[in-house]
């Protein structure tokens, strides 16, 4: 699992920590760290062309003892000092004493168009805002440059606590963070700007308390796959119960039940519209005309996708709530809801919406949500009492239970976003949640795994692509 803590949480970690360590030693072991990482980067230290951008705080400060560090290893290191009179007073120091320069920002833009490789020490976890012009131009010039740029435990600009960017921030190859993955290193549109990320252990991890953010590796999805055992029968395995599609939109059926029955659902019952459709194409699927509460046993229902918006679209809703198992509602069941309704269930509900259909349930811009997507989906999971997985460059699920870290999904990939890859994620994780995962569990090894067939399919793919690479990402974390 990796973990991730907000601002608070790293400054308390450190106060702790500071008061059982010497002065300064903190500082040198993220320095160190840095230097290792920055020695990766560059292959050969020896004759490198460093450029330390050095802001006014520790962030500033770290860069420049990486940067007397790697002087000392031979590399030419150049300091451009955006905040002269408040710059780290001991890392400029020890870099002008290992053999480093330091220039004003006007001269920047010309040692950096020359650098191998950019260090952005501008702001760590203490910034606010955005760049500042003069820190703007530089950044311009280091992208532009064919230099690699290393950003110091955060890209400068962007919002440690909630992945906003506010202002213009620096675009990373690589990122070198201390103690904890920071919110804004996990979740988009920070997180795009972060690059590679590596953590460089400083001791934090005893004082540090629980994680406000989880993301799932390998390991962690591998433990909670439901493996069928030797007794499993297809209601042991779970039976998912999928509503959805229409005339119009037979296709979303065929999508949903394709997913759930990738991801190894015991049995199939599809209720609606679709049925030809999906049978064409799944004839082991159990497919009735009749409504949700004449279907027969299902250990879990998918209601939403393609199901248009006609009143027997609300009713299928309606009764699909009205059952006593877990449900997943998407798409076009989620502009029915009633957040009363939802939470006065007596099963677990999973809403799986889009930034538009966030939007759309919050009362907010589209914009807003993507600009804010941890703020978007607490809200959502506070107001209906629901585990909400939202959905987009960096899928998040947030549980309603107080204290829960919100769930960050690594599998992502841009191809995913492609017409019906969510009616598959929907019948995939449906058919987690008939095998008895927690709602929380479902929906991120749901994510997980949809993100990881569409990377395993490699290039261009369609939706069935997705379903139909579901097993081999199964097998793939297994393995
Ligand atoms: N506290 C500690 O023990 C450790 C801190 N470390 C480093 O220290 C950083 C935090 O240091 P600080 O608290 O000094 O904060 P930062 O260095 O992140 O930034 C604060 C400084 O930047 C200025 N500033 C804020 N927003 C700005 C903006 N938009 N543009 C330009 N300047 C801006 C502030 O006036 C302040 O001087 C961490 O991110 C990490 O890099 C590491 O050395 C590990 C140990
Ligand atoms: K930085």
């Amino acid at each position: 699992m990796r973990y991730g803590h907000g601002v608070e949480a790293v400054r308390a970690a450190e106060g702790e920590l500071m008061a059982r360590v010497p002065e300064g030693a903190l500082m040198q072991r993220a320095a160190a760290g840095l230097a290792a990482a920055c020695g990766d980067v560059l292959g050969r230290v020896y004759g490198a062309r460093v450029v330390v951008l050095a802001g006014s705080g520790s962030n500033g400060g770290d860069a420049l003892f990486a940067g007397a560090r790697l002087a000392k290893r031979g590399a030419a290191v150049t300091a451009v000092l955006l905040a002269s009179d408040r710059t780290h007073e001991g890392g400029l120091a020890a870099l002008l004493a290992a053999g480093g320069r330091a220039v004003h920002p006007a001269d920047g833009p010309a040692v950096i168009t020359r650098a191998h490789l950019v260090l952005d020490g501008i702001t760590g976890i203490g910034g606010k805002g955005g760049l500042r012009p003069a820190a703007v131009s530089l950044a311009e010039a280091a992208y532009e440059a064919r230099a690699a740029i290393v950003a110091v435990d955060l890209p400068s600009g962007v919002d440690a606590d909630t992945g906003e960017v506010r202002g213009a921030a620096v675009r990373a190859d690589v990122t070198v963070t201390f103690g904890t993955y920071k919110p804004g290193l996990l979740i988009d549109p920070a997180a795009g700007l972060a690059g590679a990320l590596r953590l460089v252990d400083i001791g934090l991890d005893p004082y540090l308390g629980a994680a406000e953010l989880e993301a799932l590796q390998h390991a962690d999805v591998a433990a909670l796959l439901p493996d069928p055992t030797g007794e499993s029968d297809k209601y042991a395995r779970g039976v998912v119960g999928i509503a959805a599609g229409s005339q119009r939109y037979p296709g979303a059926a065929v999508l949903a039940v394709s997913g759930a029955l990738r991801a190894g659902a015991g049995a199939v019952r599809y209720v609606g519209p679709g049925g030809e459709a999906v049978l064409a194409r799944h004839p082991e699927t159990l497919v009735s005309t009749g409504s949700p509460h004449e279907a027969g046993r299902v250990q879990a229902w998918v209601v939403g996708p393609g199901l248009g918006d006609t009143p027997q679209a609300r009713t299928t809703v309606g009764e699909v709530l009205d059952s006593d198992v877990p449900v997943l509602v998407d798409a076009d069941g989620l502009r029915m809801l009633d957040p009363e309704r939802v939470r006065g269930r007596t099963a677990p509900t999973l809403l799986t919406p889009h930034a538009g259909e966030a939007a759309a349930l919050l009362g907010w811009d589209r914009a807003d949500v993507e600009a804010r997507r941890l703020e978007a989906v607490r809200t959502l999971a506070a107001r209906f009492g629901a585990t909400v997985l939202l959905k987009g460059s960096t899928t998040l699920v947030a549980d309603p239970r107080d204290g829960t870290p919100v769930r960050v999904n690594p599998t992502g990939t841009a191809w995913l976003a492609t017409a019906g890859s969510g009616d598959v994620l929907s019948g995939l994780t449906g058919s987690l949640l008939a095998a008895r995962l927690d709602p929380r569990d479902a929906a991120s090894v749901g994510a997980y795994l949809h993100g990881l067939s569409a990377r395993l399919a490699e290039g261009p793919l369609s939706a069935l692509d997705v379903a139909d690479t579901i097993p081999a990402a199964w097998r793939n974390v297994r393995s």
